[in-house]
This record gives structure tokens, C-alpha cells and sequence, in this order.
């Protein structure tokens, strides 16, 4: 049995939809979500449960700044979990570098643009699709990439793009790419853990 761990800071769709996917998956299982946010959506979607029946209920941990940047307790506990697969889905700080090379090439991030452009430090949510919409961008889409010690430069695992129209909103924007985000994301967490060939959709 494949165990991933999600890391989330926010509402959790991205999140829910891959505990969803996975629910009664033969091979993998959501062992365990991870927030830096008391008030993070995603602490309540995994009270509520996931999957169609809701329930596939997920232990939920909290920490904070200090735990995560300087104690080894989180990366302690995943390996004691014997943790196979890291997924950022929303999470908002910088993974440090203890974190990442405990498990190489084993943590993968979703993006919501076409790396390289619009990442890095700042480049998140909201400010991404307003820079996108700022530029005058007609595409965007999504990256999802193994995670390295900098925001947004791991080797790319996949890019899906949509169509932008020059009356789109940043609002407009983050609909089309969330649509792309739950499509995608929890296939390719399904084909990195199965070694299964993964083709671009751009
Ligand atoms: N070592 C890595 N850590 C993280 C990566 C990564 O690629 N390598 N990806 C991010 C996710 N992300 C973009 O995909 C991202 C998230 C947040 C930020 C950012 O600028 N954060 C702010 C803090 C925001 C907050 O506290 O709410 C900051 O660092 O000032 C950039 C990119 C997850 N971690
Ligand atoms: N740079 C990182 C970043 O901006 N990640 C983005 O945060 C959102 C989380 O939504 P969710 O909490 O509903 O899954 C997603 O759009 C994800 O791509």
C-alpha cells in the first residue's frame, strides 16, 4: 500500500478531490493532512469526510512556524508513517531543506500557472492569476512539480493549459484553472506513485 500525506494551508479542494479519487484505491491511501492554519477549509472538509459516501476520514495535524522550521517532529513523524508520497495542495510556506531531502524526489506541488513564469516567492493564489491578467496572457494553466529547496523550480512533472479571453478577470482566471487543478492533480499523484507514463495536455 502507496502513503501520501497532504499538505494544505487554505480551503482544501484540491485536497478533498485527491482524498476523493483515492477513496477505496487498492494500492494508495491518504495516511495523513497536513496544515500550517487552524482555520484552514480543509480541516473541516476532512471532518466532514471524503469520498461519496464521506467516509473516509483522515487524521488532521496542525503546527506552527516553530515546529515546522525548528524542531524535526514533521519529518519524523511522516518517515514513522513510512510516508511514499508528499502532496502540496495549497500550502503557502516555504518546505525547508530538511524536509525536502528526507524525501527526494518523493514531494510534488501544484502550481496554478505555467511555470516558469509566475512563480516564486509571492507567487501564490490570487497573485498569481493577477499578474497573469496583468501581463495579458491569453493561456494559462496549471504545473505540477517535484518540489526542490526553491518556490517553483523542482523538474516539471506535468503542465496543463486553457484559454484565456482578454476580458478575463483574475476571478475568471482561477475558475479556469481550478477547473484544470481538479482534473489533473489527483491523476498525477495516481501515475507518480505507479510509475505510470505521464503525458502533457497543453
Ligand atoms: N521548498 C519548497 N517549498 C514550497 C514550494 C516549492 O516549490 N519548494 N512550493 C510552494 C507552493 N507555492 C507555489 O506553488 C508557493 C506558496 C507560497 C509562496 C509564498 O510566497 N509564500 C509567502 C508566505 C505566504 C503565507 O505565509 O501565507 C512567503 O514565503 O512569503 C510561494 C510559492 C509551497 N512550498
Ligand atoms: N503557489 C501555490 C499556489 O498558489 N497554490 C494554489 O493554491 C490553491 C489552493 O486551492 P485549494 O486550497 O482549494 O486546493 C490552488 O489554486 C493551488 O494551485
Amino acid at each position: 500500500m502507496k502513503r501520501i500525506a497532504i499538505f494544505a494551508s487554505g480551503s482544501g479542494s484540491n485536497a478533498e478531490k485527491i482524498a476523493g479519487y483515492l477513496t477505496d484505491h487498492p494500492d494508495i491511501e491518504v495516511t495523513l493532512i497536513l496544515s500550517n492554519n487552524p482555520k484552514a477549509g480543509i480541516i473541516d472538509r476532512a471532518r466532514r469526510g471524503f469520498g461519496s459516501d464521506q467516509k473516509l476520514h483522515v487524521p488532521v495535524l496542525v503546527f506552527d512556524r516553530k515546529t515546522f522550521y525548528e524542531s524535526d517532529r514533521i519529518v519524523q513523524l511522516l518517515q514513522k508513517q513510512e510516508i511514499d508520497l508528499i502532496v502540496l495542495a495549497g500550502f503557502m510556506w516555504l518546505i525547508p531543506e530538511a524536509l525536502v531531502k528526507a524525501f527526494p524526489q518523493k514531494m510534488i506541488n501544484i502550481h496554478p500557472a505555467l511555470l516558469p513564469k509566475y512563480g516564486g516567492k509571492g507567487m501564490y493564489g490570487h497573485f498569481v492569476h493577477e499578474a497573469v491578467v496583468e501581463a495579458g496572457e491569453l493561456k494559462s494553466g496549471i504545473t505540477i512539480h517535484y518540489v526542490n529547496e526553491q518556490y517553483d523550480e523542482g523538474n516539471i512533472l506535468f503542465q496543463a493549459s486553457c484559454a484565456l479571453e482578454p476580458s478575463d478577470t483574475p476571478e475568471d482566471v482561477a475558475r479556469k484553472v481550478q477547473v484544470l487543478e481538479h482534473r489533473y492533480y489527483p491523476e498525477i499523484v495516481e501515475k507518480v506513485l505507479l510509475n505510470h507514463e505521464i503525458t502533457n495536455h497543453e
